[in-house]
């Protein structure tokens, strides 16, 4: 044994950590240390002469799974490259790029994000004659993903008309060579359940599963990781803090394992480490009012700590420079870094006045959870490009990418190669070839050669970027080739100041491609693995080593798992949290809700603010708000109210402020 772990944790924990054969459930309050024993667990299993390669650990976020391997490293002190830890759609690639050709796919696949996903729909949908108003994206890409995850069935009447839109949805990702994301999760299932060989080769491999989080778990998840494992498979969550129901994760799971790993040794974890007893008893109260759980009896050793600050501004800049005045003055006086702190927020749209104070006050901050670096459309367009170039078939990409920068490639040329791939059932890429080799081509002499020179680009980038090093040197290359600063410029004629932004967008992403070529722990550096490395982080966030000594801003749901000393909730009002959506949709989902809640508070180490605006401004106008109805829940004596600038004027801000003075005087 390299250290002693008996010292390092409970005798709860060590139990867990140690019980390395057969099935261990945990199911433990936030902030127990399910995920420190997860790490130590491997640690051990390493002391304890296991080799890295048989190992497998699952968890949901790429900062998680980052965060969990350099633990492990830490606690080591090896290289950790045989080491599997990854979250369930990484490890779907890498399944993936292995045996896809089972399924009739091709190794260099592409993967789709919800873009790519929503043009695909989008076109499909105009191929099969929807009207624009039929075509809400949205509602498809959501039902086809229900369908997918077999949430949602055929035959049960609203949704029959996409039917036919889902089936050519399906054959178009097929002849595109490219997966969505729920693939990533159900086609290794399908390689599974079709081709026992595969499997065989798996089990073989990973004899020690581990699952962080597991109240998130999907069904299709589940049986993944179920028919994988045999036994000694360890599982770690928190009902409470189950917040994905609608994107199907089931904690009814939780029932499925006791049931599927019969013998299992089940594990409590009851002293939270994280939080200080204001924080839990906060949290405590509110998750309380849940009828469907797991009853915990979770304490803290850390002493009550400092109360909980409510505060009630006048609208969002109010609130966000408090935020950004609070982390200031509280930096300064606890000699705190910038990420010391978190602001939590429901959703995306509450990001923008945050972000403005920060830019403002200098606040340097990241943002993970939102819209993602890689949505922008100059960075987009890049990435099309080097996912044209790694897998031509794709359709999508190479559409997006043909003429720009213009390059005479117009819109009766596309149909006419668009006319070729449905007559032959071929992409793009595989008509456009046929057109310009045909003898009797139907396109003009100009047209040949524009798109001999697109295939010849292509095919010269397809040599030089497969193989061998300086990726980011090429993709440099290639930016120049295709001349990009100039369409930016011609695109943005009024404002240079935008080209040149965007431009140093480009540039920040050649060099993070640089960044990580130079990673020593990351030996796999193919185009291949860069375009899946960043597919799956865009996903939910997009982490590099230049956050650290930065504010996290970041979406509730994105800092699942994850622990600041100091954090602001915000935006916390009747229709945000709850959503309205919930509100509409009945008391699970209001349960939801408050689990997620539930979820930021316990995100806290040493100090909460909580704060709910008066006013806020929404779709052109400015709407009164109300508080959440969760503030209500936390108990009295936690709460400190904070004095506004502005005198309060609506009635339930007022109402509630004359609750919270009460709470203060008594
Ligand atoms: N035995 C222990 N001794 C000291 N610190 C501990 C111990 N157990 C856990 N901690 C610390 O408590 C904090 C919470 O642990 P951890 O993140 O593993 O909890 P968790 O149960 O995974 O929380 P969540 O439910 O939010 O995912 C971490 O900072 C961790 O290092
Ligand atoms: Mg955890």
């Amino acid at each position: 044994m390299t250290f002693d772990y008996q010292a390092e944790l409970n005798p709860e924990q060590y139990e867990a950590v140690s019980s390395i054969e057969g099935p261990v459930l945990i199911i433990a309050g936030a902030g127990s240390g399910k995920t420190r024993v997860i790490t130590f667990r491997m640690s051990y299993m390493l002391d304890s002469g296991i080799p890295q390669s048989q190992i497998l650990a699952l968890t949901f976020t790429n900062k998680a799974a980052k965060e969990m391997s350099e633990r492990v490293k830490q606690l080591t002190g090896k290289k950790l490259q045989m080491l599997t830890v990854s979250t369930f759609h990484a490890f779907g690639v890498k399944i993936l790029r292995e045996d896809i050709n089972r399924l009739g796919w091709r190794e260099n696949f592409s993967i789709y994000d919800d873009v790519d996903r929503n043009q695909l729909i989008k076109e499909t949908g105009r191929d099969l004659g929807f009207t624009a108003e039929a075509l809400d994206v949205y509602k498809i890409g959501t039902l086809i993903s229900q369908v997918k995850t077999g949430m949602k069935h055929w035959g049960d009447g609203a949704n029959d008309q996409y039917k036919q839109l889902y089936e050519e949805y399906q054959s178009g990702l097929k002849l595109y060579n490219a997966v969505d994301f729920d693939d990533l999760i159900i086609l290794p299932l399908k390689l599974f359940r079709e081709h026992p060989d595969v499997l065989a080769k798996y089990k073989d491999r990973y004899k020690y599963i581990m699952v962080d989080e597991f109240q998130d778990t999907s069904l299709q998840q589940y049986q993944f990781m179920h028919s994988l494992a045999d036994r000694n498979v360890c599982v770690v969550g928190d009902d409470d803090q189950s917040i994905y129901s609608w994107r199907g994760a089931n904690y009814e799971n939780l029932v499925m394992f006791e049931k599927d790993f019969p013998g299992l040794k089940e594990i409590k974890l009851e002293q939270n480490y994280r939080s200080t007893g204001t924080i839990l008893a906060a949290a405590n109260g509110v998750i309380k009012n849940n009828t469907n759980r797991k009853e915990k009896a979770l304490w803290s050793g850390n002493g009550s700590g400092k109360p909980i600050e409510i505060y009630i501004p006048e609208n969002e800049s109010t609130e966000a420079d408090f935020v950004a005045e609070s982390i200031q003055g509280i930096r300064m006086e606890e000699k705190r870094s910038y990420a010391d702190f978190g602001v939590l927020i429901r959703s995306n749209t509450l990001s923008r006045a945050i972000e403005e104070a920060f830019l403002e006050q200098n606040i340097p901050y990241v943002m993970s959870g939102g819209t993602s670096f890689f949505q922008r459309k100059e960075i987009k367009d890049v990435i099309s490009y080097l996912r044209v170039i790694a897998n031509p078939d794709d359709d999508i990409n190479l559409l997006r990418i043909i003429n720009t920068p213009r390059r005479g490639i117009g819109r009766k040329t596309i149909e006419d190669i668009s006319a070729v791939a449905n007559a032959q059932h071929c992409s793009l890429w595989t008509a456009m070839n046929a057109l310009v080799a045909a003898a009797d081509t139907p396109i003009s002499e100009k047209t040949r050669v524009d798109l001999e020179l697109f295939i010849n680009f292509v095919t010269e980038h397809r040599s030089t970027m497969l193989s061998g090093k300086d990726l980011s040197a090429k993709v440099k290359k290639m930016v120049d080739e295709i001349d990009y600063w100039s369409y930016l410029v011609q695109e943005y004629q009024k404002s240079e100041k935008a080209a040149r932004y965007k431009f140093l967008n480009i540039d920040s992403l050649i060099n993070s491609i640089s960044t990580w070529e130079k990673d020593p722990d990351n030996f796999k550096k193919s185009l291949y693995d860069y375009l899946n490395r960043i597919t799956l982080i865009s996903r939910d966030d997009m982490e590099d080593d230049e956050d650290k000594g930065k504010v996290n801003l970041m979406t509730i749901h994105a800092s699942k798992g994850l622990e600041f000393p100091i954090v602001f909730i915000i935006g916390c009002e009747e229709g945000i949290i709850p959503h309205a959506r919930s509100l509409e949709e009945g008391e699970g989902n209001v349960e939801e809700e408050r689990r997620l809640f539930y979820v930021a508070i316990t995100r806290a180490r040493d100090k909460l603010f909580i704060s709910s605006c008066q006013r806020r401004r929404k779709m052109g106008g400015v709407m009164e708000c109300t508080p959440s109805p969760f503030l209500q829940e936390i108990p009295e004596n936690l709460v400190e109210y904070h004095e506004p600038a502005e005198p309060l004027e609506t009635e339930d801000a007022l109402d509630v402020l004359a609750k919270m003075k009460a709470r203060f005087i008594m």
